[in-house]
């Protein structure tokens, strides 16, 4: 399934001055594109502006020709550019250890065509989920890691990224740490679930960690993974009610749907080009 609503999407961001989005516009229009949805967002703290356009091309308009056509503006601004051409789906490698709840929920989600993506191969430290991805049609690749063949394992793992060209890496309760190195390497192409409304309950058992501080809230936290644990910029969190009568095990299960929505919808609008990068947090164009 193609995403024919929004064929092309331009991504900018720049310190902020007027007459950018007069610029742009214009210059799209010259170039023969139909806008269909514009967002912006000047963030007052630090100056810097973002914008995200969705446009319809005019005939057969190349991505080249619109780059050509698009660079005389942005150098003028001096901006940071992606153009996404969103007519193909993005190819996706999703990444498991034992729980694979969320992992199910994206290929439901694509099943229907509510995500528009590709899942080229899937990667886990367990055998457990091999059945289903073979169900699915998806090359699995089983990865056991430990301190020995960590690094060896780590560079099987950005190999298949690589030879699968894959756009996104989305680590679905994947619950091996990312060496420095691999993550500074993907940076900004693995998305991670983590199973509490981070900053509280970093790191491993957070539901034990939230059960024991008596909270009257769980959730999850999507978010893009970075060397520091559970620290990377957050895309997408949800909340739920417990209660003093609740057990680990029932925040376990509350916990399932909401980290399955949650990676979902994060996987969704990093996709759809409607997440941007802004210091240490994003901006989403929902
Ligand atoms: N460099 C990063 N790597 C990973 C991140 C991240 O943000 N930065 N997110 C984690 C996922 N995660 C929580 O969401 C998480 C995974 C693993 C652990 C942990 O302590 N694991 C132990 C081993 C656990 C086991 O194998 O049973 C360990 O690796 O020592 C905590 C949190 C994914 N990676």
């Amino acid at each position: 399934m193609t995403n024919v609503a929004q064929p092309f999407v331009l991504t900018l961001t720049c310190d902020d001055r007027a007459g950018i989005v007069a610029a742009v516009t214009s210059q799209l229009h010259v170039l023969g594109a139909n806008i269909v949805e514009s967002s912006q967002y000047w963030d007052r703290a630090t100056n810097r502006f973002f914008m995200r356009i969705a446009f319809n091309p005019s005939g057969e308009t190349s991505a080249d020709l619109i780059e050509r056509g698009l660079a005389p503006v942005l150098g003028q601004f001096e901006m940071q550019g992606r153009l996404i051409d969103c007519r193909k789906p993005q190819k996706i490698v999703i990444m498991i250890s034992r729980f694979d709840h969320a992992f199910l929920h994206l290929l439901y989600q694509i099943r229907v065509g509510w995500l528009d993506a590709e899942v080229v191969a899937v990667i886990s430290n367990h055998d457990d989920s091999r059945e289903t991805a073979a169900w699915a049609g998806i090359p699995y690749h089983f990865l056991p890691i430990n301190r020995e063949n960590k690094k060896k394992q780590e560079d099987r793992i950005f190999a298949i990224v690589q030879e699968t060209e894959a756009d996104l890496v989305v680590l679905a309760r994947y619950m091996q740490v990312f060496s420095d190195d691999i993550a500074g390497r993907l940076f900004g192409k693995v998305i991670n679930i983590h199973h509490s409304f981070l900053p509280s309950f970093k790191g491993a058992r957070p539901y034990h960690q939230a059960h024991e501080h008596g909270v009257k809230l769980i959730g999850a936290t999507a978010h893009y993974v970075t060397a520091d644990l559970d620290e990377g910029p957050i895309i997408e969190q949800e909340t739920e009610r417990v209660s003093h009568a609740m057990s680990v095990e029932d925040f376990v299960a509350a916990g399932r749907d909401i980290e399955s929505r949650v990676l979902a919808r994060a996987v969704k609008r990093h996709l759809e080009a409607r997440v941007m990068l802004n210091g240490r947090k994003t901006v989403v164009f929902a």
